[in-house]
């Protein structure tokens, strides 16, 4: 056994002092060409079946970050990630994804309309057309998809709309693992609560571990079993969700964005 995994021999997802920086994302993939400089320093988390998790965090904190290394949009500098108790560098890039799938933060459908978006994962996953269209009847129902959105596009959509979209490809594709960035960012109380209700559905039916990284704590707080606290880039709480005292959690979390803000102006 691993010294710092204390909790059980086996764990689905783990981390082991894992650090990343910013010479660490592709060229392509790099916002600003400034010297390197760290975004995430020495994580050690492991994940186990069952959980929904929730990463809270000021803006800047390392959130999306964390999410790209479990999808390995992009690889660590240092430390070693674990899936299943293999080395991430050991997983064919695409046998991994098939299991772990991120939804990203901004709703992008991709030039297609949402009938297509909606069931493209599961046609890269070798689908065939009417298991496809078995599956959009299915999804469009469980999410409450109204069938004139089908036919639209990204363009014909409201930005919440987009959003809900894109989480329905990634829910679609019943992954083991869903990484969620930002999901309510853009939607209203009704579908925040539709959205509860579909991962728990989830996490019920095939899904084994869900991670949503979030600034709607309140929202998490309703979600997850347990959450986890970036600061900087560090890893500086994990707890059961009864075990966390919000007010306090909301506080630090407002006096930390606001130190961020007070530095950038
Ligand atoms: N592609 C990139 N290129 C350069 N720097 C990056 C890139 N992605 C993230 N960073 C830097 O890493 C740090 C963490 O960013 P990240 O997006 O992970 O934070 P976050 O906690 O998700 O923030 P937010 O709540 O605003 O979404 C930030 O300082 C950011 O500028």
């Amino acid at each position: 056994m691993r010294e710092w995994c204390v909790k059980s021999e086996w764990m689905m997802i783990g981390l082991e002092q894992v650090g990343l920086t910013t010479a660490d994302f592709k060229p392509v993939q790099l916002r600003s060409k400034s010297i390197s400089r760290p975004i995430l320093q020495d994580i050690s988390l492991q994940f186990d079946d069952q959980q929904i998790v929730g990463i809270v965090g000021a803006t800047g904190a390392g959130k999306t970050s964390l999410l790209k290394l479990l999808n390995r949009l992009v690889d660590p500098s240092h430390g070693q990630l674990y899936w299943q108790d293999q080395p991430y560098s050991q997983i064919p890039v695409s046998q991994l994804r098939k299991q772990i799938l991120l939804v990203p933060q901004e709703p992008k459908l991709l030039d297609m309309t949402v009938a297509a978006a909606i069931v493209y994962g599961l046609k890269l996953r070798g689908q065939s057309e009417s298991q496809l269209q078995t599956a959009l009847s299915q999804w469009s129902e469980r999410l409450q998809i109204p069938p004139d959105w089908l036919t639209k596009s990204e363009a014909g959509l409201s930005l919440g709309q987009r959003q809900w979209v894109t989480i329905a490809r990634g829910v679609a594709c019943e992954p083991t693992v869903l990484l969620l960035d930002e999901p309510t960012a853009h939607l209203d109380q009704d579908y925040t609560e539709r959205l509860k209700n579909v991962l728990q559905r989830l996490m019920s039916r095939s899904t084994r571990l869900i991670m949503i990284a979030s600034h709607d704590w309140q929202w998490l707080e309703k979600v997850c079993d347990r959450v986890v606290y970036l600061q900087a880039g560090r890893l500086t709480h994990d707890h059961a969700v009864q075990d966390i005292d919000w007010a306090a959690l909301g506080q630090e979390l407002q006096a930390e964005s606001k130190a961020i803000a007070d530095e950038w102006a």
